[in-house]
């Protein structure tokens, strides 16, 4: 359903250049709903403006549901809804009134689109507030207005730009369940971006990890987290010099680190070797305050793939081609 090859976006600002999108390869089949993961600046709005034709690639191709994005962009625009980063419903406006007008504009009939309306009011729990404005609205029910409007003509593909921005975790797990019901009713196809690990985690058939302007892993979550190469423990303990050498002497031990009273380390089954390690510290003298041992997350995905953790890339530089 969505093709492209060598996706490319560069920008020049003055005399600096920045590489965007450096070459994306995407095969995205009917009905999945499939996860663009990645911190800020990584590329994923510009990927999903070239995808929704709202930015022309500087090189490449792709195709959605067989129009090609470059010589038949209406073609794709009648294929696709997009939920973008930024609300693009009129905040003077009634509720009722924004989106019939804008189903108006989809090409429904005055009729069509008043009862697609009413449905879509009533399904996404905004029934009621009709004759409300809209920038009365709070953030929750405005971004479910957003997705109305990316979805009144019932496209076969949504793109989304990072849906639940902003959001409550209520409201998040609402929207959640609201794209979730645009596939189990409707087999839409969704391609979301996120900087959430539990978005994509908890939305994605799978997920592509882009940074720098390029996927550099793929997979569904689970796939993804077997590329970690052990549990992570944590031991608070009143000798964190001595219990990191503990540590390291462990078979297939890995990153271990200090900080404070904090030591951590990476190993397969770490449940299985805590045992005899907590023995051994407390022959020494040691005092352990707390352990914990976690199976790998997305975020561990993030930092193997990409050797820095995505919260860290946050603060990331904004122009990651120079
Ligand atoms: N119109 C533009 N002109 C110049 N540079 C741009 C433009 N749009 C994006 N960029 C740059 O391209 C890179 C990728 O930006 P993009 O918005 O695609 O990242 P992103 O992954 O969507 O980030 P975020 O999570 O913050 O939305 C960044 O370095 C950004 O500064």
């Amino acid at each position: 359903m969505i093709k492209a090859r060598g996706l490319t976006k560069t920008f020049q600002i003055n005399k600096f250049t920045v590489e965007a999108v450096r070459g994306i390869d995407l095969d995205v089949s009917s009905g999945e709903m499939v996860g663009f993961l990645g911190p800020n600046g990584a590329g994923k709005s510009t990927t999903l403006r070239m995808l929704t034709t709202l930015l022309r690639p500087t090189s490449g191709e792709a195709n959605i549901g067989g129009c090609d994005l470059l010589s038949d962009p209406a073609g794709v625009r009648r294929l696709i809804g997009y939920v973008g980063q930024n609300s693009s419903a009129g905040v003077e406006y009634k509720v009722r009134e924004e989106l019939v007008t804008h189903a108006r504009l989809q090409g429904l009939s005055a009729s069509a689109a008043r009862t697609r309306v009413g449905e879509m009011l009533e399904q996404y729990d905004l029934a009621g507030l009709e004759d409300r404005m809209i920038g009365a609205l709070s953030g929750g029910q405005k971004r479910r207005i957003d997705i109305v409007m990316g979805v009144l003509h019932r496209p076969p593909v949504v793109f989304f730009d990072e849906p639940s921005t902003g959001l409550d975790p209520q409201s998040r797990s609402n929207l959640w369940n609201h794209i979730r019901n645009l596939r189990r009713e409707h087999e839409t196809t969704v391609f979301l971006t996120t900087h959430y690990l539990d978005e994509a985690d908890s939305l994605c058939d799978r997920i592509l990890v882009i940074d720098g302007g390029r996927i550099v892993a793929e997979g569904t979550a689970d796939e993804l987290k077997a590329q970690v190469n052990g549990d992570l423990v944590t031991l608070e303990t009143s000798a964190p010099a001595q219990t990191a050498t503990a540590a390291e002497r462990l078979d297939g031990a890995k990153e271990v680190t200090v900080d404070g009273t904090t030591v951590r380390f990476r190993i397969a089954r770490g449940d299985s070797v805590l045992p005899g390690l907590l023995r051994e510290l407390d022959r020494n003298d040691v005092d352990v305050f707390s352990v914990r041992t976690s199976r790998p997350t997305l975020d561990d995905v993030f930092l193997t793939v990409t050797g820095r953790s995505l919260r860290d890339s946050e603060t990331a530089p904004a122009f990651p081609g120079l």
